[in-house]
């Protein structure tokens, strides 16, 4: 089984540098599928495991891709099939946001349901009622999504429940083909909706207000390749943030974007954290004591759910007592048993987490239950006493790339293994440095 071992007790140093969002290379690529002329060329490209699934998943509907040295090129010029089988959906819920694409540019798509996951139940009835909304009949039956139009889409007046990330990703990319305009209200600000938005008018698209509450897409008869560089990922770039402060350490993010990432690094302000603007990114030095704060996650510019669980290693190292409470997912707590597994004194009451601190964190074996808090337990185990190993990093590998290799270069004690006997050599080493 492969593990991350980490011995705490190092203060991190140096320069770290951010790759491209998953967020945003995510709805990207399933946005190539909208180009009926002309490849795709997308740039600053992670080498992430969701990367490799929707890879498959477009090569499946008949696109050509190439993914080698962080770029990515597809060809989607062909006769695209259908369906977004089980299996790829089964391995990254974000398969569904092919939809959109498929409904505008072939009149049909046959996506299967998305199940729940570790961190809620997840539906997708915004997404379906947007569709609905332009002319679409949407039948679910059998695990599947059948959606199916006459002719084109119809521009149409959308009014989002929620402001859901993927349900404003995938039914913009539908109404860029649509006849006529599409205006949506109460949709996503997030950065990655305004890069998507970027990209699709680059392809020839017509979308306005990305950014705001509200989106104007004109509907145009065709798209066409073009040339895209993904932003930063604000999650990963928070995470070294993070990994900085509760080190006491000294760490230059490089390519983190000080705008897309404006609540955290006000909490982290607030908690005693220093920030410098630096050319390309953002020093971070952390302080002897941290002051423990209350948190609420929101859509953005509200504070991110994705950084929720790395802010409660934070947060478990700070003095006092502090609050979060998670308004985004129902279920994204289970990583708490295994930071109280850590010594972690922190107990759930409803949809908030009181944490008392400083705790003294002491090395365990602890389970990843999603990919941030993969990324969250080994920041506590950054200052944990003795040796936290961290497993099911299947979930660390859909959002991180080289997670421990970039903690090792900044003087953490770390290492991946991949076997007992890995293990036990990585250990007797440990101890005999120690
Ligand atoms: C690939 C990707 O970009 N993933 C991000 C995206 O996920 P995702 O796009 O799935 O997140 P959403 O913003 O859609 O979901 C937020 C909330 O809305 C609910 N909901 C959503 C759609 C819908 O039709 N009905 C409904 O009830 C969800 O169950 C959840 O409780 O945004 C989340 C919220 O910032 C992030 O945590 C994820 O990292
Ligand atoms: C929840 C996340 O991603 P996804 O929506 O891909 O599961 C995340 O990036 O933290």
């Amino acid at each position: 089984m492969e593990k991350i071992i980490v011995r705490g007790g190092q203060r991190l140093k140096g320069t770290v540098r951010v790759e491209g969002a998953k967020n945003a290379v995510l709805p990207v690529i399933a946005a190539t599928l909208l180009a009926s002329k002309g490849k795709c060329e997308i740039l600053n490209v992670p080498e992430l495991s969701d990367v490799y699934t929707i890879n498959e998943v477009l090569r499946f509907l008949n696109a050509d891709v190439d993914f080698e040295n962080n770029r990515i090129t597809v060809d989607a010029t062909r006769d695209l099939n259908i369906e977004a089988p089980f299996e790829y959906v089964r391995k990254m819920r974000a398969s569904v946001l092919v939809m959109g694409s498929l409904l505008a540019r072939n009149g049909k798509a046959k996506i299967a349901l998305p199940g729940g996951c570790a961190i809620g139940s997840r539906p997708v009835d915004q997404h379906l009622k947007g569709f609905e909304a332009m002319g679409a009949k949407v039948k679910v039956g059998n695990g599947y999504i059948d959606a199916e139009v006459d002719g084109r889409l119809k521009g149409a007046k959308i009014y989002l429940d929620f402001p859901s990330v993927g349900a404003t990703e995938n039914i913009m990319m539908a109404a860029t083909l649509a006849e006529g305009t599409t205006i949506m209200e109460n949709v996503a600000k997030e950065p990655e909706i305004v890069d998507l938005a970027n990209f699709l008018n680059s392809m020839g698209a017509k979308v306005r207000g990305a950014g705001t509450g509200t989106l104007r897409i004109e509907g145009v008869s065709e798209l066409h390749g073009c040339k895209h560089d993904i932003i930063p990922d604000r999650i990963e770039a928070g995470t070294f943030m993070v990994a900085a402060a509760i080190t006491g350490g000294d760490v230059i993010v490089e390519g983190a974007v000080p705008e897309h990432s404006s609540s955290l690094i006000a909490k982290m302000e607030e908690m005693g954290v220093k920030f410098e603007e630096v050319e390309n990114g953002l020093r971070v030095i952390g302080p002897e004591k941290l002051k423990a704060i209350d948190i609420k996650t929101m859509p953005h510019p509200g504070f991110p759910t994705d950084m929720q669980s790395q802010m409660m290693s934070l947060l478990l190292a700070a003095e006092g007592t502090s609050m979060i409470t998670e308004t985004v997912f129902e279920n994204r707590f289970m990583h708490v048993e295994e930071f109280r597994r850590m010594n972690g004194d922190i107990k759930i009451e409803g949809r908030s987490v009181v944490i008392n601190g400083p705790s003294s964190l002491q090395g365990a074996e602890v389970a990843a239950t999603d990919l941030r808090a993969a990324a969250a337990l080994t920041l506590a185990g950054l200052i944990a006493d003795g040796y936290t190993r961290v497993t099911e990093l299947k979930h660390l590998d859909r959002g991180y790339v080289n997670f421990h290799n970039k903690l090792a270069a900044l003087g953490a004690d770390i290492e991946r293994v991949s076997s007992m006997e890995q293990e036990q050599t990585v250990i007797l080493e440990q101890i005999k440095e120690a």
